[in-house]
C-alpha cells in the first residue's frame, strides 16, 4: 500500500542533517542515570550510515489498517478554534454543564459561532442558556445563520505600532505584546473553496484558479497576471542580496534564555550600557525611579523590562527588543521572560533567533533550583534546540555572589556540558562565560577582578557574541514569512510583523496568507522601524498589507510564496523525541503544537514505530505507547489546517514542539505531510 512508504520506502538519511537532531549523546558524568544516559550515547558516523542502509532496506514496518485515510485524499478538518476546557479551571460538573449548553446553543445556531464566543456568553451568564442565546443572537441581529460564508473571527488583541523609545534610551524596536498569543484564530473555509496544500498542490486548487470562491475567483485573473509581472521583474534573489546588503554588517538575532531570576535583564541591560546605547541621563531616572519602589537592583533590569507591570513585578513578561553592533555584527537581543507562565512568550521569541544566550545563575542553590528542580535552564535549553537554534553562549552569571570560584564555574559547566550535549548542542558550539551583570565584570572588557583573573583568560561576553557564525539565509527558496504580531499602521492599513523564514518579500509584491488563502499586496516593508524596498531571510520585518481585512490575519499564519505556497495541513508525520511524559503516549494522546509562533490543539493520532534512538533503526512496529527518552514516528492531527513543510524541505518550518499542561514534552521533525 502506498502508505506504507510512509516509513518503509524512506532513506531517513536523505531527510535530515543528523547533527540537527535532539538527544545525540551524553557524557559519563550526565545529570541522568546510566542507564538513560546510555540511552542516548550515539555515535555520528556510524549513525549516518546506519540509518541509510536500514530506511532503504526495511520492509517491515506494517502499520494499523484502520487509519486508511492517511492514504485517501485528506479532507482537510475545518479550522476553527479549539477549545481547551483544561484552560479554563471548570471543575467536572461546570464542564459537564458547559458542554451541555454549548450543544444546545449549536442545535439552535449551527455552527456559524465560534466556540470561543459561545464559551464565553455562556459563563458569562452563569449556563443560562437562554440568556446566552440571547446575547448571541442580539449581538448578531444582522446575520443570516443559514448562510456559508467565508467567517472570521474578530482579532481579540492588537498590539500598537512599535515605538522607538525617545528618551535617550536604547532603540526598543517592539514588544511583543504577550496577548497577540492568545490572538483568536477561528475561521471557517466555505466547503467549494477547500484548503489546499503545498508545493504539490495542483495549480487549479490554488486560490488563483477555478475551486477558488467566487470573490477569489474574480480576483484570479488579475493576480496571476501582477504574480507573473512580478516573477518577471525579480532579480536573482542572490544578486539582489549582494546589491542592497553586500557593505553592511550581516544582522544576528540573539535569545536571551534561562530560569527566572537568572539575571538576564540586568545583564543586558548593563551590556547596553557599557557600549554606550543607554544615556545617563535615562539610567539616572531608572536609578531613582526604581529606588522609589524597593526594586533598586533592577535598575538595569528596567532598559528592557518596560511596561509598569514587569518594573513592579521585578519579573520580565514580554520579550523586550533592543540593538547594539559588535566589530562584526549588528546584533538584535531578544530578551525572554524566565517565569514558566511566560514560556509561549518565551517561545515566540525564540522562533526569531539565530542564536541563543542562556543565562544561568551561579549563587549556591540558585542554579541548582533553576536545573535540577524543575527549573526553566533546561526546557529553555531544549526548546531553542527544538526550534533550530544550534550555537549557544552560556553566561556563568553572578558569579559575584561566589567570589568568582573556579570550582563553582567548573562544577557548573560541567553539569551543563553533559545536559547540553544531550539535548543536541554540539560541544564546539557552546561557550561558557563567567560574567556578572550587576557589577558588568567581564561583558564588554576583560575581567579586572582579581579572583576571576587568576584562572580566567578566556573572551568577554561581547567578544564571545561576536565569534558567533551567522547562520546560512536560505534567500533562494520561495517566500514563507511567519506572523508573529498584528497591529493597526498608520492610515488606514494594518501590519504584520515576523520573521522571513525563506525567500525575499518586495514591496509591491503578491502574497498569500495562508491558511486561509487570502491574496494580499505589500504596501511598504519595514526592518527595524526603518523603511526598505526588500527583505530577506533571516530578517524581523513589519510589513503593511493591502487587499485582506486585518480581522482575518491571525499570528503564527504564513505569508507565502502567491505561486509556490506553503503546504497547508491537518495531518502530518513527525519523527519525535520524547523529553519528558508523566503518562506514556498512547494512541490519540491529545498535545498542543507550537510550531514558530502558532500554538494550535492536536492529537497523536498513530503510533507507527518506536525508533533506536542512536541509529533510527525500528525496534517496534506500531508500539502501543512511548516513554521518556524515546524516538519515534508518529502521526499528528491538528485540530484546524496549518501551514508546514517537511524539514528536509524548508528546516525553519519543519519543526514542532509538543506541549501539555505547560511542559514541553517532545520535540518532531516533520517527516510527511498529508495533503
Ligand atoms: N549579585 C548579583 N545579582 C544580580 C546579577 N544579575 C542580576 N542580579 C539580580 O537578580 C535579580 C533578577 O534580575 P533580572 O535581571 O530581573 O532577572 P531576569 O532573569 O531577567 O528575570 P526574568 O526575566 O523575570 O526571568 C535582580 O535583583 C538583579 O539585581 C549579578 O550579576 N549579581
Amino acid at each position: 500500500m502506498a502508505r506504507h512508504r510512509n516509513v518503509r520506502n524512506r532513506s531517513y538519511s536523505d531527510d535530515y542533517d543528523y547533527d540537527d537532531v535532539y538527544g545525540h549523546s551524553v557524557e559519563e558524568e550526565s545529570c541522568l542515570s546510566p542507564s538513560d544516559a546510555a540511552q542516548w550515547m550515539y555515535d555520528p558516523s556510524r549513525n549516518r550510515h546506519a540509518i541509510a542502509h536500514f530506511m532503504e532496506g526495511r520492509d517491515d514496518i506494517q502499520e494499523e489498517v484502520e487509519n486508511e485515510t492517511i492514504d485517501s485524499p485528506h479532507t482537510p478538518l475545518e479550522r476553527r478554534e479549539s477549545i481547551d476546557l483544561r484552560s479554563l479551571n471548570l471543575d467536572e460538573d461546570d464542564e459537564a454543564k458547559l458542554m451541555s449548553c454549548l450543544d444546545e446553543l449549536r442545535n439552535v445556531l449551527g455552527d456559524t459561532i465560534s466556540d470561543n464566543t459561545l464559551i464565553q456568553s455562556v459563563l458569562k451568564h452563569h449556563f443560562d442558556f437562554t440568556k446566552s442565546l440571547d446575547e448571541i443572537l442580539n449581538k448578531n441581529k444582522k446575520k443570516d445563520f443559514t448562510k456559508p460564508t467565508i467567517q472570521f473571527e474578530p482579532i481579540t488583541h492588537v498590539t500598537p505600532a512599535p515605538i522607538i523609545s525617545t528618551d535617550g534610551a536604547p532603540k526598543i524596536i517592539a514588544t511583543l505584546e504577550p496577548k497577540s498569543l492568545n490572538v483568536v484564530k477561528g475561521f471557517k473555509v466555505e466547503q467549494n473553496n477547500k484548503l489546499s496544500s503545498g508545493p504539490n498542490t495542483p495549480r487549479d486548487q490554488s486560490p488563483a484558479t477555478g475551486r477558488s470562491s467566487p470573490r477569489l475567483q474574480h480576483q484570479s485573473n488579475e493576480e496571476s497576471k501582477v504574480v507573473a509581472k512580478q516573477k518577471e521583474n525579480k532579480l536573482d534573489p542572490k544578486v539582489q542580496y549582494n546589491n542592497e546588503r553586500g557593505t553592511e554588517k550581516d544582522h544576528l538575532y540573539i535569545v536571551v534564555i534561562g530560569h527566572v531570576d537568572a539575571g538576564k535583564s540586568t545583564l543586558m541591560g548593563r551590556l547596553l550600557c557599557e557600549m554606550g546605547e543607554v544615556s545617563q541621563r535615562t539610567l539616572h531616572k531608572y536609578e531613582q525611579e526604581s529606588k522609589k519602589i524597593g526594586k533598586q537592583s533592577f535598575m538595569y533590569a528596567w532598559v528592557l523590562d518596560e511596561t509598569g507591570e514587569e518594573r513592579v513585578r521585578g519579573i520580565t513578561m514580554d520579550v523586550g527588543r533592543a540593538q547594539f553592533e559588535t566589530k562584526t555584527k549588528r546584533v538584535t537581543i531578544l530578551d525572554a521572560p524566565g517565569h514558566a507562565d511566560f514560556i509561549p512568550n518565551m517561545i515566540t521569541g525564540a522562533a526569531q533567533a539565530d542564536v541563543a544566550l542562556l543565562v544561568v545563575d551561579a549563587t549556591r542553590g540558585e542554579f541548582e533550583s533553576g536545573f535540577d528542580l524543575g527549573g526553566q535552564t533546561r526546557e529553555h535549553a531544549l526548546l531553542v534546540r527544538s526550534l533550530g537554534v544550534g550555537q549557544l553562549a552560556v553566561a556563568i552569571n553572578k558569579l559575584d555572589t561566589s567570589n568568582w570560584s573556579e570550582e563553582r564555574f567548573n562544577e557548573i559547566t560541567k553539569k551543563l556540558k553533559s545536559f547540553l550535549k544531550q539535548a543536541g548542542f554540539k560541544e564546539a558550539d557552546v561557550t561558557f562565560v563567567p560574567c556578572s551583570g550587576l557589577t558588568g565584570e567581564n561583558l564588554v572588557k576583560p575581567p579586572s577582578e582579581s579572583e576571576l583573573l587568576k584562572w580566567y583568560s578566556g573572551p568577554c561576553l561581547l567578544d564571545v557574541v561576536d565569534k558567533f557564525n551567522i547562520p546560512e539565509r536560505p534567500i533562494s527558496k520561495p517566500l514563507r514569512m511567519s506572523v508573529n504580531n498584528i497591529f493597526k499602521g498608520i492610515g488606514s492599513g494594518f501590519c504584520v510583523a515576523g520573521r522571513i523564514e525563506t525567500g525575499v518579500l518586495n514591496k509591491g509584491d503578491k502574497v498569500l496568507v495562508c491558511p486561509t488563502k487570502e491574496p494580499a499586496e505589500v504596501r511598504s516593508i519595514f526592518i527595524n522601524d526603518l523603511p526598505s524596498n526588500v527583505a530577506f531571510a533571516g530578517d524581523q520585518t513589519s510589513v503593511s498589507l493591502s487587499g485582506v481585512d486585518m480581522q482575518n490575519v491571525s499570528v503564527g499564519f504564513i505569508l507565502s510564496d502567491p505561486v509556490l505556497t506553503v503546504p497547508v495541513v491537518s495531518r502530518f508525520e513527525s519523527r519525535i523525541v520524547v523529553f519528558n511524559v508523566k503518562a506514556p503516549i498512547t494512541k490519540g494522546y491529545p498535545v498542543l503544537i507550537h510550531h514558530q509562533s502558532l500554538v494550535e490543539s492536536a492529537n497523536i493520532i498513530k503510533l507507527k514505530a518506536l525508533l533506536n534512538k542512536s541509529t533510527g533503526e525500528v525496534l517496534k512496529k506500531k508500539p502501543r505507547c512511548l516513554g521518556n527518552n524515546s524516538v519515534a514516528v508518529v502521526d499528528i492531527e491538528v485540530c484546524r489546517p496549518i501551514c508546514v513543510e517537511k524539514y528536509k524541505d524548508v528546516k525553519e518550518l519543519g519543526r514542532v514542539m509538543l506541549r501539555v499542561a505547560g511542559t514541553t514534552i517532545a520535540a518532531g521533525l516533520i517527516t510527511d505531510i498529508y495533503p
